[in-house]
């Protein structure tokens, strides 16, 4: 992470729009910028109850507010992604998603990628909505990327890709999620004998076949998987795009844990941590030093 770093490191500038009137660069190849010039860290911004509470601030909109845009003054303009949690902004309703929306636009206008931890999915009339609630760059929560869940069929996403392709946008699809739960859906085998998880992958890797220096579409693989990816599974990480590694910190794992994890693909992760770094709130200045120091760690590890 470069500190001195102030100007747009997403490709986005004010005067083609929030929305960009102007052709936005691929996904991609925002993202593999932003990671190199800012570190490869995505900062979390998830205002737990608990959070506001340590913070000194009240569990409501007032408390809400101030926290977001505590972390939002303190490091969209230097880390290389931001990604809101949107259950956390949800639960006070439209107020929430009034913060949320201010969050997006004022990250993205000092330069963070925002990629909207949403987790959505459905059938694809549906997805189509949700396509142009998150991806469309007219709407007030347009995202540079949003994470999804494949559990409806992979296909079932296909209104979400094109959407984000034509904008200039990425997913974040669900592979290997971080939590222990996920193992009984993610590695159960389909009439193919393929994990969910490879044929999940597999997908994206043809999704992004061709596209350099990153494709759009990446994966979540959790930080925490250890040792369940050595050897003897079909699981191949190699798919074009970015894996966004939750995980670090709160849930356990640490920057040690990557390479093991991550094996061949490890330049394409973007590991994420949200109250790893949060906790060292309200400070903005503290806030800093932990996002500098996790962005030096990952980097550590990655390279
Ligand atoms: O597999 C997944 C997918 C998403 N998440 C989300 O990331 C953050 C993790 O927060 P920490 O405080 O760093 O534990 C949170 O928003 C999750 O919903 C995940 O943890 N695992």
């Amino acid at each position: 992470m470069n500190p001195t770093t102030t100007g747009p490191g997403n490709g986005h500038s004010r005067a083609a729009g929030r929305g960009g009137a102007a052709r936005r660069e691929p996904f991609g190849v925002r993202l593999r910028r932003a990671m190199d010039t800012r570190g490869p860290l995505c900062v979390g911004i998830d205002p737990h109850a608990a959070l506001l509470a340590d913070w000194g601030l009240g569990d409501d909109i007032a408390g809400l507010e101030r926290f977001t845009r505590t972390v939002v003054e303190a490091l969209a303009d230097r880390v290389a992604v931001l990604k809101p949690q949107s259950a956390f902004f949800e639960r006070f309703g439209s107020r929430g998603v009034a913060v949320l929306e201010r969050a997006v636009a004022e990250s993205r206008d000092a330069g963070a990628l925002v990629v909207m931890d949403a987790k959505r999915g459905d059938i694809g009339s549906t997805m189509a909505a949700y396509a142009d609630a998150f991806l469309d760059p007219s709407s007030p929560l347009f995202s540079d990327a949003l994470t999804v869940s494949p559990y409806l069929g992979f296909g079932s996403l296909r209104p979400a890709l094109d959407r984000a392709r034509a904008s200039g946008c990425g997913l974040f699809v669900l592979a290997l999620t971080s939590n222990p739960e996920g193992a009984e859906v993610q590695h159960a085998a389909g009439g193919d004998g393929r994990t969910v998880a490879a044929t999940v992958l597999g997908h994206l890797a043809r999704e992004n076949a061709g596209e350099e220096p990153l494709g759009p579409f990446g994966a979540v693989v959790g930080a925490t998987l250890g040792n369940s990816l050595a050897g003897g599974t079909d699981v191949d990480l190699d798919i074009g795009g970015a894996l966004l590694a939750p995980g670090i910190g709160a849930q356990g794992a640490t920057a040690a844990d990557l390479p093991r994890v991550f094996g061949t693909a490890l330049g394409n992760v973007l590991p994420s941590i949200s109250r790893g770094v949060l906790k060292h709130g309200p400070s903005g200045e503290a806030l800093r030093k932990a996002a500098a120091a996790e962005a030096r760690l990952m980097a550590e590890a990655l390279a």
